[in-house]
Formats: structure tokens, C-alpha cells, sequence
């Protein structure tokens, strides 16, 4: 027998795959998608296994595998053939289109074992079994290898594989208060904490102790050095909160009904469901995924990483109990592991993940559900640079099931395509609990300016904050740049501090008292002086969020505030803090990034501030406006969603942005049809379908002559097809390299199979490197 095999060499890929022989011990053992360990030139390599077959054409130089390095195949052929479409639509490799399929437990070392199943088996395998069941596949001999095999297909050995555990920490620490201990805390300070913790009688974690009471580490300790208290680890439990939460199946309203029947179960259609803000798209999701696994079938949902919150877990888990894999973040390598054989081995029928969970080893899919499916995050931006959407389109065809996208803004492309017919398109035009979509208005900073008004808030958003705050209500503000300034300026002479490896400004950050590079993350500590002229004159222009929270503290000092944003959360912990937090109403007041603005479901929230709504518009991409527009629609949407009604204050520079008008009055349609407009006269997707090319080096001179060298050779074989530039990138030093950007408008596959090529031209190239993006699905 002889195997396919693609070999994974770094940096001299090909998307070529070799023959070799399967020796005789291991046919029946390597099936298609086990991986392999093969010579290839003077060395061994991994290579993966594409198909098996009785003959080769293959006449001179043929070479055996020479180990196995799975015993049961890892993939599939449905993800053979998913992994071959990447590396040919998305242009990179095949190897590294494989290898991103399976989890990265398997791409680590791990252990494989041999389990001794039956009463039989040969004496020179007996021995090294001692008592035990079972082995490490590493004990047996390498010469025993052949009678292993032979057992294995005789059904006396099984194998299997073990990958080391890695736990994480899963420990909070309490606090008891030792009632029996006899006298007093020598301070103040200590006698004050005893009190409290006497009141409240009975144990807290130490975490919240120390915010509620705002006593410091120092003075529990002290206590608990001098027996007053006691300090105990206790194990989280993670799914806690989880457990408890108590599903309740709402009955569906008129619209979500319509909406509900309109999707029919087994075909591969796709169906856009442009449902507004809180109105109960999640609800639908639930039912068809219920009535694909009634119909014998699993479910498929992606989400965007940062919608992956507790809630959303908890939601599905008490609706779905035992019969789902969620696949996030916070799980461990080992995890993720465990969840993906449980996928592989049927035990669950339903996965909820982001982008990655497009790979999930699911093998009779009934439906699939992108939620949210404007946001970016469901491309990989590095290699291979897939679309998990325009994976999940190949899977609802592979399955011939349907395939939902979900969003109050859907990209004007996939509106586009449903209004055309290309999609089924679903609307969901109210709340599902009959409430209105908050009331925005549009606040003028240059009025503000005028008027000498120079903080981050405008008066009016002040008095709202303090108005929500009065009410016992909460506010949500949002602002898409962290840090304190966004530049730092010399007033004398206008000199702006710039990092020294990009072309970008630096960015104050108040609470380190540094500048930094949001690029590079070069930082220095704050310039007292300027650079150029001495002058001691130094302004910081543009807030950020730290500027807008001390803002917001400045007018209501006794305000709790939380900051969202990715200098306040480094983990994926730190965002569930802060999210119970709030949703618990510990905290009045959020402030942040983007982190803000998506999925939050919190029924205080009356008031959402955009503090600058121009910040978004003003990016190089196609799509800018459409991000802009998208932003301030879903942050708008997280007011008023319960019973109360909520508000919103949008603030700029450029009131009468058409983007500004729309999103003020959650004008979908209105903004949809002046941005397909723009589309159509710009050529940008759904008309056209751009690849970005971007040739990037660190001499200046080498890099450009590249990449004219490059859009020439592209010219060269199609007259038809539009090839722009090369041009500057937008940013066009970044870590000091230099980026050119070819934009190519493929009339012809030749252009697409030429493109195919540059990758590998340049794998070994150390001056220029290239990144290829598709702008498109
Ligand atoms: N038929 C219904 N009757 C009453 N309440 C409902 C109904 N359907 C959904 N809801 C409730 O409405 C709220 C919003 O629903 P859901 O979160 O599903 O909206 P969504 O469309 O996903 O919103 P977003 O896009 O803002 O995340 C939830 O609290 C949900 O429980
Ligand atoms: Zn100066
Ligand atoms: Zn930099």
C-alpha cells in the first residue's frame, strides 16, 4: 500500500503532496488524516496522510514511512478537503491549513498508549505489560513493532493517547473570622475590619473583601498572623453560576413565530436573520438547534470570543444540559482536548465556540449559526487567513443543512446578497419584549469647544450620567481608544512625540506615567520636555479611556466606575470580573473599548454615551463606516432592554455624517442604502472582490522595488484584471519595516493561480516577507 502524503517543512512549504510506502505492520493502521513521520531529503519530517492506494505512479526514489505518529486518524476527509480549499482560496499552505484543524494538544507531545483488551496476546508483548492493563506505547521495543500492529488488528490491543494535564489555578482564598480568639487587634485598622467581618457573619473571599471593606492585604494578614482570622483555600467551582441559572423557555411572539417557521431544516440555504438589538435572535437559535438534534442531527454555533460570556454559557447549558461542548478561552490546552474527543467520539450533539469552533469534528450537522456576523473576528488574521463564515458556508453544503447569520447590522454585503436572493432573508424589526429602541441624540462637539468646554464630556452627557446615576441606574460609555491622550504635543513648536519604529504617535497612559506604542508597545517614561525645542509647553491632545474615566470620576466622585478596555483586562478572568461586577450592580458606571459594545444583556442599563463617534469613520478601510455605523448601533443597543426605558448621547465632530444620522435613528436600511451606494462607485465587495497584497521589509528601497516587481509580474498575466499600486499602507512603518500594498481585482484565475505562487517564492527570503489577504468572502 502506498499513502499521499503532505509534509510540513517550515519555511519550504509546497502544496505538493509525496508518495510513500506504508510498510506491511502498519496497512490497516494509517488511514487518511493519521499523521506520519517520513525522510525527506536527509531528514525526517511530519507529513500527513491525504489518501491511501493499491499503486503509485511513482518509479525511482520511493521511501517507506518510517513512524506512525497517530495510530487513529486526527481529521477527517471532510477536513482533508476543507484544508485543501484553504490553502487554495485563502492562499497559504495545505500543512498549516492542517495543522490548525486539530487541537493544539496533538500538535504538542503526547503520550500514546497501548491497552490490553482481551485474553490473548503474543508472549513477547505479555511481559511487558506486567500487571498492568495498560502501557506507554514507548516501553515496547522498536523490533516489536510488527507483532504489535498484528495485535492491534486482531482487536487485542487498543490504542489510545494521553496528553499531559496542566491545571490552572483554580483556588480563591476565604476568610473566617475566628470567633473563639480571645483579645483585641492592636490596630485600628484591624479592630475596624473584625467588626465588619462580625457583621456580616459568615465567609468571604478575600477578593471581595478587600473592595467592599477597602482594607488592604496587609491588614488581613496581620490578622491572620495574630489567629483573629483564619485564611483557607477553597476549589472554584467553575461552572457554579452556571448550574444554577434556571432555563426559561419563553414563548416565541408573532415575529420570532414567523421568523421560526421560515427556516426549514435540511437544505443548505443561507439565511441572513437582520433581527435589531435585543430582539430575541438567541431565543430562535435554541429552537432550530432543539429541532435539529430532535431531527437525529448536531448543531453548530460560532460566536465572537468576547460574547462567549458566563450568561450566554449558562443560557445554553440549562437549555441543553450534558449534550454541549462550549469552546472558549479559558479553557487548558488539555481542556480543549477532552472537549474536542468528546465532539470526535459523539458524546455531545451541540457546540457553541468562536472562530475555531468552525473545526469542530462534528460529522452529521443539521444546522449551523453564525452569531453576529458582521464582526471581524471570525477571520483569521494570520495563516491561513480563513474566513470561519465562508467555512461554514462549504460545511452547510458538505451537510446540506442550513446555515443561519445573525445581526442587528449585518455587512452591507450580505445584505446586499439577500436582498438580491442569494441569502433567505429573516427580519426581527422590534424587541421581543415590545419595548422601543433607546432615543439617541447627537451632541456637536464643536459647540462644546466653543463654548470652552474641553473634557471628554459634553454637558448634556454630564447631566445624563448623574441623572442615571440619581436614579439607581446604570450607565455604559464607550470610547474606542484606550490610554489617556492619543498624542502628546508640543504647544511651542507642534512637535508630536512619535515612536522611532513606526509612523505612529504615541499614546499617554496616565497610570504608569508612560508614552506608549500601540503597535510596537515601545514605551518610554512621559517627556517633560520637547524633544525639538525645549519648550516645556506639553499638550495632551484626544482623550482615551483613562481619560474619560477620570472625567466621569470627576464629576461623581462617590460613583463606582469600571474601566473595560485591553489595559484592564489581561485575561479572560479579568473581563468576567468585571462583567459580574456590573451586572450585579456593584458598579455604576462602565467605561471602555469595543469591549463594551457587544452581547452585554443588562437590565439596569438606561444610558450609553459614545463619547466619539468619529474615531471609527476615520479608518483606510472599505468598510470604515460600516464598522462605525455597526459600533454605535451595537452599543446603543445595550440601553434599555429591560423594563426601562433608555437613552442615548452620541458625540462628534460631524453631526450631519450620514453614518451618525442612521445610527441615531437606528436607521438600518437608510444607512445600508448610502453605503451600498459608495460601494458600488468605489468598486468595493459585493461588487468586487480585492486581494490585498502587502510586501513588507525593512530597506525601504528593497521593499518598494519588490513590490513594483511583484505588481508588474501580476499585470503581466491578465490585462483584464485591475491591479492598484504598489501604495504606502496607511501605516506605512511598523516596527521598522516597511509595507506596500498591492490591490488586485482577479478578472482571470490565472492572476489567482499567479498569486498562488509569490508565498512560496518568498518563503526563504529574509529581507521581504508577504501577507495575502482576501478583503472578501
Ligand atoms: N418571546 C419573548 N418574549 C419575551 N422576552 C423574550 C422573548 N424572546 C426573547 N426575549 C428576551 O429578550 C431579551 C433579548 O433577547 P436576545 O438576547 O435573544 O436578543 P438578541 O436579538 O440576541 O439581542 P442582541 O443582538 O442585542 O444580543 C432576552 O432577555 C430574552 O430573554
Ligand atoms: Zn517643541
Ligand atoms: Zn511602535
Amino acid at each position: 500500500m502506498f499513502a499521499e502524503v503532505i509534509i510540513d517543512i517550515k519555511n519550504k512549504q509546497v502544496n505538493k503532496s509525496f508518495d510513500y510506502i506504508i510498510p506491511t505492520y502498519l496497512e490497516g493502521i494509517l488511514h487518511v488524516g493519521c499523521r506520519v513521520k517520513v525522510p525527506f531529503g536527509k531528514l525526517k519530517r511530519t507529513g500527513y496522510i491525504l489518501k491511501t492506494k493499491e499503486s503509485t505512479e511513482v518509479t525511482r526514489g520511493l521511501k517507506e514511512i518510517d513512524e506512525a505518529i497517530d495510530l487513529k486518524p486526527v481529521l477527517n476527509e471532510e477536513f482533508i478537503k476543507l484544508a485543501e480549499y484553504i490553502s487554495i482560496h485563502d492562499f497559504s499552505f495545505y500543512a498549516t491549513s492542517l495543522e490548525t484543524m486539530i487541537p493544539q494538544a496533538l500538535r504538542m507531545k503526547y503520550e500514546k498508549t497501548i491497552k490490553w483488551v482481551t485474553n490473548s496476546l503474543d508472549e513477547s508483548l505479555q511481559k511487558h505489560f506486567k500487571t498492568k492493563k495498560e502501557i506507554s506505547f514507548n516501553t515496547i521495543p522498536k523490533e516489536l513493532e510488527p507483532i504489535l500492529f498484528k495485535e492491534i488488528k486482531l482487536g487485542n490491543l487498543v490504542i489510545d493517547s494521553r496528553i499531559k494535564r496542566v491545571r490552572k489555578e483554580k483556588y480563591i482564598t476565604y476568610v473566617h473570622f475566628n470567633s473563639e480568639k480571645v483579645g483585641i487587634p492592636s490596630s485600628k485598622k484591624g479592630m475596624d475590619l473584625l467588626s465588619y467581618l462580625e457583621e456580616i457573619n459568615e465567609d468571604i473571599d478575600i477578593n471581595s473583601l478587600m473592595n467592599d471593606s477597602g482594607y488592604s492585604k496587609n491588614v488581613i494578614d496581620t490578622l491572620a498572623k495574630n489567629g483573629f482570622i483564619d485564611l483557607y483555600k477553597k476549589e472554584i467551582e467553575p461552572e457554579e453560576d452556571i448550574k444554577n441559572y434556571i432555563d426559561k423557555e419563553v414563548s416565541l411572539n408573532r415575529m420570532q413565530e414567523d421568523v421560526y417557521h421560515s427556516l426549514k431544516l435540511g437544505n443548505e440555504k443561507t439565511y441572513l436573520l437582520h433581527g435589531v438589538t435585543g430582539s430575541g435572535k438567541t431565543e430562535l437559535y435554541m429552537r432550530w438547534i432543539k429541532d435539529s438534534i430532535h431531527s437525529g442531527k448536531e448543531a453548530l454555533m460560532l460566536v465572537p470570543e468576547i460574547s462567549l460570556t458566563p450568561q450566554i454559557t449558562a443560557i445554553f447549558y440549562a437549555r441543553f444540559k450534558e449534550n454541549i461542548a462550549v469552546l472558549h478561552s479559558r479553557l487548558t490546552i488539555s481542556e480543549k482536548y477532552e472537549q474536542w474527543k468528546r465532539i470526535l467520539n459523539g458524546d455531545v450533539k451541540i457546540v457553541v465556540g468562536a472562530r475555531s469552533a468552525i473545526f469542530a469534528p462534528l460529522k452529521n450537522l443539521g444546522i449551523i449559526i453564525v452569531d453576529e456576523c458582521h464582526e471581524a473576528s471570525y477571520r483569521q488574521s494570520n495563516n491561513p487567513k480563513y474566513s470561519a463564515i465562508d467555512l461554514a458556508k462549504i460545511r452547510s453544503h458538505t451537510y446540506n443543512c442550513p446555515l443561519v447569520l445573525g445581526s442587528a447590522t449585518p455587512n452591507a454585503e450580505d445584505y446586499f446578497r439577500a436582498i438580491h436572493g442569494e441569502y433567505e432573508l429573516l427580519s426581527l424589526p422590534k424587541r421581543a419584549n415590545g419595548r422601543e429602541l433607546p432615543k439617541s441624540i447627537v451632541v456637536d462637539l464643536r459647540e462644546e469647544l466653543k463654548n470652552g468646554n474641553r473634557t471628554p464630556l459634553s454637558n448634556i452627557l454630564k447631566e445624563e450620567i448623574i441623572k442615571c446615576y440619581r436614579n439607581h441606574e446604570q450607565s455604559i460609555l464607550f470610547l474606542n481608544r484606550r490610554g489617556y491622550s492619543s498624542f502628546v504635543q508640543c504647544r511651542n513648536c507642534g512637535e508630536v512625540v512619535k515612536c522611532p519604529h513606526c509612523d505612529i504617535s504615541l499614546t499617554y497612559h496616565g497610570k504608569t506615567n508612560t508614552l506608549k506604542c500601540h503597535y510596537c508597545g515601545y514605551q518610554i517614561s512621559n517627556v517633560m520636555k520637547c524633544e525639538k525645542c525645549g519648550s516645556d509647553k506639553i499638550r495632551y491632545v484626544g482623550s482615551g479611556t483613562e481619560k474619560l474615566y477620570e472625567a466621569v470620576k470627576n464629576i461623581l466622585p462617590e460613583a463606582k466606575v469600571l474601566r473595560l478596555d485591553t489595559d484592564t483586562v489581561a485575561k479572560m478572568e479579568d473581563y468576567e470580573n468585571i462583567y459580574h461586577e456590573f451586572k450585579e450592580h456593584k458598579a455604576d458606571i462602565l467605561v471602555g473599548t469595543q469591549m463594551v459594545t457587544k452581547g452585554l444583556d443588562f437590565e439596569n442599563v438606561t444610558l450609553v454615551g459614545v463619547a466619539n463617534a468619529d474615531i471609527a469613520l476615520h479608518y483606510p478601510t472599505f468598510d470604515a463606516n460600516q464598522v462605525a455605523f455597526n459600533l454605535i448601533e451595537q452599543v446603543a443597543g445595550r440601553a434599555g432592554r429591560a423594563k426601562k426605558d433608555g437613552k442615548v448621547i452620541i458625540q462628534t465632530y460631524d453631526p450631519n455624517n450620514y453614518v451618525i444620522e442612521c445610527a441615531k435613528n437606528h436607521d438600518y436600511e437608510g444607512f445600508y442604502k448610502k453605503e451600498i451606494l459608495f460601494r458600488k462607485a468605489s468598486s468595493m465587495p459585493p461588487f468586487s472582490e480585492p486581494i490585498e497584497i502587502e510586501v513588507i521589509g525593512k530597506n525601504l528601497g528593497e521593499t518598494k522595488k519588490e513590490a513594483i516587481h511583484i505588481a508588474n509580474a501580476l499585470r503581466g498575466v491578465s490585462i483584464n484584471s485591475i491591479i492598484l499600486g504598489p501604495t504606502e499602507a496607511y501605516i506605512f512603518k511598523k516596527k521598522d519595516l516597511y509595507h506596500y500594498v498591492i490591490l488586485v481585482q482577479a478578472k482571470e484565475d490565472i492572476v489567482l493561480d499567479k498569486i498562488q505562487y509569490i508565498y512560496p517564492l518568498y518563503q526563504n527570503n529574509k529581507d521581504i516577507t508577504i501577507s495575502i489577504t482576501r478583503k472578501w468572502l
